[in-house]
């Protein structure tokens, strides 16, 4: 039996078909942002209000492994304020579920590494497959005790035991006042980047006067390195980064260089953006139905990378405009497009779906790191796609979608418990009769709210099972 209201549990959301979506939406604070400024925040000297937080499975993780580790954080609705302390470890932490939170998982490792004590970190089935060796590793060898995976395939769960960390520099072992040098890959996420920068202050703190971490090879999705440099700069912190030109990195295989010095982090008000990630889905719906949707509170100078999931959109032939505080997309992404998609890999779903309703073939570039996501972000959702009709190639490193000539049949899709897939998929149901999405919930991870946020904005009532 189908309902115009969700069950609860529900079993599947079926969008229903109409014409061009039109109208304007703000979506919830940053996933990213917020997880940045709960880390940044809990390990600052004083007090700090956030605004426009996100309320999500993602954030309520951080928040309940942060207070699991003594943090005094007051949430009222969007605005969490939280009690910082450079010292953010008691005698005794309880073992941290982090669910399949990448950002929390690795954020947390690293700072609490550098803080000092003794963690377990683990999550749902999936986080324990999702890859963290290469954290582990760079913070195991400055690591005064030790940090391991629990098991070989060096995957979530982490244990932590830890006194802080020790200096490398040639002014000597583990003295205070030693340079702390650290060396990650980052061809697999540049989360753990993120991590060790956010951790260094608190380094930093512990008598240290600098963090050097060196990236070895490629890093992925750069962006997202920055907004870690900005948000830490916001709490005081001091932090260069340096990128490398080719001949040092011929040279040394070192693409990055960051310097974090200066002092540890100071308590502040801080306004979170709009989450970029989740505007995908709505600049998407204007795309694929010939609409105009304006997402307010992004500019393309956002912090978050993924604002310019507008300018693939305009590629393929939407028109994009922007103000002071809002990106508005209108009219058809005609043509398929080539795009290297490695600096905003979050909405690669959501492109996929939207080339289903192009002419011509989109081929997705450089996002071999989609794989370790919360499913198979390349594999599974070129199975979803096939459902749908369309001819899919699937790369080592990307798709190529070809889509279905008619347009998308009607069909029932998994969604892996990934939120992502969730989201981006329902949008084939604007325009394509009987898209049926299984397990809706699963976008409790970032968005809990996103489907009644989209029925608003299209102006039409889903069927749920
Ligand atoms: O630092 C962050 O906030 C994120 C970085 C990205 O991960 P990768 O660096 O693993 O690509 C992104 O996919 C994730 O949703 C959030
Ligand atoms: C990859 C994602 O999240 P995380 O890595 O933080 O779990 C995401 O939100 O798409």
């Amino acid at each position: 039996m189908s309902s115009t209201t969700p069950v609860d549990p529900p079993v599947s959301v079926t969008v229903t078909t109409g014409g061009p979506v039109s109208g304007a939406i703000r979506p919830p604070g940053s996933k990213s942002l917020t997880n940045r400024a709960l880390i940044c925040a809990a390990m600052a000297s004083g007090t700090s209000t956030l605004t426009g937080c996100l309320r999500s499975e993602d954030t309520e993780v951080m928040i309940d492994s942060l207070r699991k580790c003594g943090v005094r954080i007051e949430i009222d609705g969007d605005s969490i304020r939280v009690d910082g302390s450079d010292r953010i470890a008691p005698d005794k932490v309880e073992p941290l579920f982090i669910a399949n939170s990448g950002t929390s998982v690795r954020f947390l490792t690293a700072a609490l590494s550098a803080a000092g004590g003794q963690y377990r970190l683990s999550g749902v089935p999936r986080m324990h497959e999702r890859p963290i060796a290469d954290l582990v590793n760079a913070l195991a060898a400055v690591q005064n005790g030790s940090i391991i995976c629990e098991s070989p395939n060096g995957c979530p769960p982490v244990l932590i035991q830890s006194d802080g960390w020790q200096g490398t520099s040639s002014v000597g072992c583990d003295t205070p006042g030693s340079q702390v040098v650290l060396q990650v890959a980052g061809n697999v996420s540049s989360q753990y980047l993120s991590g060790l920068m956010m951790a260094a202050p608190v380094a930093i703190e512990n008598g240290h006067t600098s963090v050097t971490i060196e990236v070895l090879g490629e890093l992925v999705s750069r962006p997202y390195v920055e907004m870690t440099a900005q948000t830490m700069r916001s709490f005081g912190a001091t932090i260069d980064i340096h990128d490398q030109d080719d001949d040092a990195r011929d040279r040394d295989n070192v693409s990055v260089r960051v310097i974090v010095s200066g002092e540890g982090y100071r308590g502040t008000t801080y306004a979170i953006e709009p989450d970029a990630s989740a505007a995908s889905y709505f600049w998407a719906a204007a795309a694929i139905t010939g609409g105009k949707v304006t997402v307010q509170g992004l500019t393309p100078d956002a912090m978050q990378g993924d604002v310019g999931f507008c300018d693939v959109l305009q590629q393929m032939g939407c028109t994009f405009t922007h103000d002071e505080d809002s990106m508005t997309i209108e009219g058809r992404a005609a043509n398929g497009i080539d795009v290297d998609m490695n600096k905003i890999s979050d909405t690669v779903q959501t492109l996929a779906v939207v080339a289903l309703f192009a002419q011509g073939p989109t081929r997705v570039r450089n996002v071999a790191h989609n794989r370790f996501k919360e499913t198979d972000r390349i594999g599974d959702l070129a199975c979803e796609l096939r459902k749908l009709g369309a001819e899919v190639d699937e790369h080592e490193d990307g798709l190529t979608i070809t889509p279905p000539s008619g347009g998308p049949s009607s069909a029932t899709l998994e969604t892996y418990h990934d939120h992502r897939m969730a989201m981006s998929l329902s949008l084939a149901g604007l325009c394509a009769e009987g898209v049926e999405i299984l397990d809706p919930a699963c976008t409790v991870k970032t968005y809990p709210e996103f489907f009644k946020d989209l029925e608003e904005l299209i102006g039409r009532p889903h069927r749920w099972t």
